[in-house]
């Protein structure tokens, strides 16, 4: 039976729907023509459940992510966020309500953490800048550094730390803020192999354990598997969703998940729809995909 989740792993569960309605976004460019790197998405982001986002380089997997976060702003179609009611036994609670963005939290690839800050100041950061007083945040920040297994690191400072050490402290940064919604940005995308296999079988446990709603970008079909409950496979340039596949895995999850058959069909599911996507990105885009 898993152990209960540690506190720093706790995130505010959240009943909100995150609905992208036929979402695209054009940049515009003086020279030249605008880039679409966003085609015409339309897909739901469930409450409690973790969306993996794959597709070919440049489809728009991060700018989707972007407009998710409201870094963005799409230039066509709506983001929504909804309550879809509860079991649908009367039509009121059948009824979408849109209510407020959920509280939301990033992992980036490159890691952004300040080299002049100590790995626990790193960690305490968002809730410094929400106000939150010293002692607290001290103390949150430490319970979300050994949710991470980097208990004792808290006066080093991330040069002092391995890759895969560093995004563990990413990692713990964005758990910190107890968020309702986590975003994950390829977030072992600049790491070893090894490393990357350690850390993906760790973040399935945290996400397992905290019942967040988690959206995760990744280039890695074993990732997306691993640690997803739908995987959404997106079209090369101008992104579209090309399949939502429902991933019913067993939990909990780990490398030994790898070996089950069921795996190995989803991979080959994927793989199969991603392959002819890459070979159509690298045909139009010169062999970057
Ligand atoms: N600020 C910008 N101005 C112009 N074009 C941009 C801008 N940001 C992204 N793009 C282009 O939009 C497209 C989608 O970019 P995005 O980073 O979302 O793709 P991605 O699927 O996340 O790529 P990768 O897998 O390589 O990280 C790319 O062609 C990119 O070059």
């Amino acid at each position: 039976m898993p152990s209960p989740a540690p506190a720093a792993a706790r995130t505010a569960t959240s009943a909100t729907t995150i609905a992208v309605e036929a979402v695209g976004l054009t940049f515009p460019s003086k020279s030249g023509e605008p880039t679409v790197a966003l085609g015409e998405v339309s897909c739901r982001f469930a409450p409690g459940k973790v969306t993996a986002i794959i597709g070919p380089s440049g489809c728009g997997k991060s700018t989707l992510l972007q407009i998710v976060r409201g870094f963005l702003a799409p230039t066509r179609g709506t983001l929504r966020f909804l309550l879809l009611g509860g079991d649908g036994a009367t039509d009121a609670a059948a009824t979408p309500r849109d209510v407020a963005a959920p509280h939301m939290a990033t992992v980036w690839q490159a890691f952004n953490l300040f080299p002049w800050r100590t790995v626990i100041d790193n960690v305490a950061f968002g809730l410094e800048v929400a106000g939150v007083p010293k002692a607290e945040r001290l103390a949150r920040a430490r319970k979300a550094l050994a949710a991470v297994d980097l208990g004792g690191f808290e006066q080093k400072y991330p040069r002092q730390l391995s890759g895969g050490m560093r995004q563990r402290v990413g990692i713990a940064r964005a758990l910190v803020m107890e968020p309702e919604v986590l975003l994950l940005d390829e977030p072992f995308g600049a790491l070893d192999a090894q490393t990357r296999l350690v850390l993906q079988e760790q973040l399935a446990t945290l996400v397992e354990r905290s019942g967040t709603t988690a959206i995760l970008v990744t280039h890695s079909i074993e990732e997306a598997i691993l640690l997803a409950d739908t995987i959404l496979v997106m079209t090369a340039r101008p992104g579209r969703i090309a399949a939502e596949i429902h991933d019913d895995l067993p939990h909990p999850r780990s490398m030994a998940t790898t070996h089950d058959p069921r795996f190995a069909a989803l991979f080959d599911r994927i793989y199969g729809l991603l392959r002819q996507e890459v070979i159509r990105a690298m045909a139009t885009e010169g062999g970057d995909a």
